[in-house]
């Protein structure tokens, strides 16, 4: 799903006006009557819940007088609260002249700002897509106010105050909002971390915006849901043998540090690969056969860390990291890998924060390799502190782009920076996965992912994002957040891939 820029939003509102032959008053009706019906359908309101709509010039605004003309036809009592403008948008003013009048409206003073009770409705329609500069004055002493509120705020396409695709000042006025229900496509905002305590949970409402015009729009910025995968898992072939999905070589653990090695194995073991050998030092021999019996352990001659590289000569691709430990001969192992490798790499955690501190490495990365950072270890590899969450996504394109790598950023919506600049929002997974070893995890899926032949650097890394995802979703159900522990991850990665395996097969009957 494509994430377009406030500027798109206007041209896909101005295409869809002219291929469907509609009027913009008439694309209002439908984003109202969507409005009205999420309203209906979640909250199941009882006849006398007060809804207080507040409006501003703009569409957005119009978009919120339609909806109170829409609740007041369906038997409800809305309130309008207007913001004092002096020039408003036109289909503004067609609806406020529609506006039946037995609804109750008021104009919004800075002394007279209205105070709404727990049970009441609040409906932010103040600014959308239409803002371009924050708020001030009146507008954003209402929003200060409305944060005050113990009522339910449900924002209009945006909360108001929030730039759909770049930050605000630190102190503005942005509305809290407990939903945001935005029209068919979402805003960038909606996935960075810093605007989270202003989204809230965000849900789209299809207003029939036309694909065709969608479909020609240039974006480098997707969310990756499971329909874009439909396709991208190949299934088993009936006459596959082991050989077929590749042996993977894991380099992993340190004394204290084994049960990363043992994750991120029993993930990709459970991700499929064909066959499995992991390197670890001599203190984790003993406890990786016991835990992972399938794989194949390779002791380092080192007591509590790695030392040597092996031969690569057998290996479809190798993962470093987890457990690792950031001792010399461990940063030599790795460059010896970066110099020596000629398969995909995967690298992680501790191998992460070793490129961080000896930059110089980065330089020998081969094209494709992926690597897994969280927040803090992409700005040890960076070396800049990020001024803001926009501002670290961008460093994350750059870093792709410039290193000719595929770049995750761990988080609520992990994203994936390619080489050629597009960047992608992962869509599963649950605040539970913020646990211990589920980087792990995830590092020992992609290997297994990089390992199959046919899957492009691309895919393998997508839908390892998502399958970890989902597998946490599936987890979750059974432990609940607190309880979710990456173990249990690896134990719904098999069910996860193959949903994805059987996706094309549901679409297809
Ligand atoms: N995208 C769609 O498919 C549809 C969107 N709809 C709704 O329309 C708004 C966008 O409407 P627009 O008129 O462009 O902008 P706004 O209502 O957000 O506000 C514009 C209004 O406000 C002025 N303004 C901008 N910034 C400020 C500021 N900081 N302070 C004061 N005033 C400001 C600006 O000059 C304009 O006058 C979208 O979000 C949807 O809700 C359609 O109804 C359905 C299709
Ligand atoms: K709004």
């Amino acid at each position: 799903m494509k994430i377009l820029s406030a500027a798109q939003t206007r041209i896909l509102d101005e295409g869809t006006i002219k291929a469907q032959g509609i009027t913009s008053l008439e694309l209002m009706e439908r984003a109202a009557t969507a409005l009205l019906n999420w309203l209906l359908d979640a909250l199941h309101p009882a006849a006398d819940t007060p809804f207080h709509i507040l409006c501003g010039p703009g569409n957005n605004g119009g978009d919120g007088l339609a909806l109170a003309r829409l609740l007041h036809q369906s038997g409800y009592q809305p309130q309008v609260w207007l913001l004092p403008t002096e020039k408003s948008s036109a289909d503004y003013a067609a609806n406020l002249q529609r506006l039946p009048t037995a609804v109750p409206r008021h104009e919004l003073h800075a002394r007279r700002l209205p105070t709404f009770p727990a049970g009441a409705v609040m409906l932010d329609a103040l600014f959308g897509t239409g803002l371009s500069r924050p708020l001030t004055g009146l507008a954003a002493q209402v929003v200060a106010h409305l944060n005050e509120s113990q009522a339910l705020c449900i924002a209009v396409d945006m909360p108001s105050g929030l730039l759909a695709d770049a930050p605000q000042p630190a102190d503005s006025a942005v509305v809290q909002a407990h939903y945001t229900l935005s029209f068919e496509l979402p805003k960038l905002a909606f996935f960075l971390p810093q605007n989270a305590e202003f989204v809230g949970e965000w849900e789209l409402l299809s207003i029939g915006l036309e694909a065709t015009v969608i479909h020609k729009l240039a974006v480098d910025n997707c969310f990756i849901e499971e329909n874009f995968l439909v396709g991208r898992y190949p299934k088993r072939p009936k006459f596959s043998h082991k050989g077929t999905f590749g042996h993977a070589l894991l380099l992993a653990g340190s004394r204290g540090k084994i049960g990363a090695a043992v994750l991120a194995s029993q993930a990709c073991l459970r991700g499929g690969t064909g066959l499995l050998t992991t390197c670890i030092p001599q203190v984790g021999y003993d406890i990786l056969q016991a835990t992972a019996p399938e794989a194949m352990c390779l002791p380092d001659p080192a007591l509590g860390h790695l030392s040597e590289l092996p031969d690569l000569q057998p290996y479809a691709a190798v993962g470093i990291g987890p457990g690792l430990g950031q001792e010399e001969a461990s940063r030599e192992v790795l460059r010896q890998l970066l110099e020596a490798a000629k398969v995909p790499l995967v690298i992680d955690a501790d191998a992460l924060n070793l490129l961080g501190a000896n930059q110089e490495l980065l330089d020998l990365l081969p094209p494709d390799t992926l690597l897994t950072p969280h927040p803090k270890e992409f700005e040890r590899l960076t070396g800049e502190p990020a001024r803001d969450d926009y501002h670290r996504l961008e460093q994350l394109r750059q870093f792709a782009r410039q290193r000719r790598c595929f770049c995750v950023l761990k988080g609520a919506y992990t994203a994936l920076a390619t080489p050629d600049g597009q960047i992608y929002f992962n869509s599963t997974g649950n605040p539970g996965m913020a646990t211990g070893g589920s980087g792990d995890v995830l590092t020992g899926l992609l290997l297994a992912l990089r390992a199959d032949k046919r899957l492009s650097a691309c895919n393998a890394a997508l839908i390892g994002l998502y399958a970890h995802g989902r597998a946490g979703d599936l987890a979750v159900q059974q432990t609940g957040e607190a309880g979710l522990v990456a173990g249990d991850i690896v134990r719904f990665i098999g069910p996860a891939l193959q949903e994805l395996a059987d996706s094309l097969t549901h679409i297809v009957e």
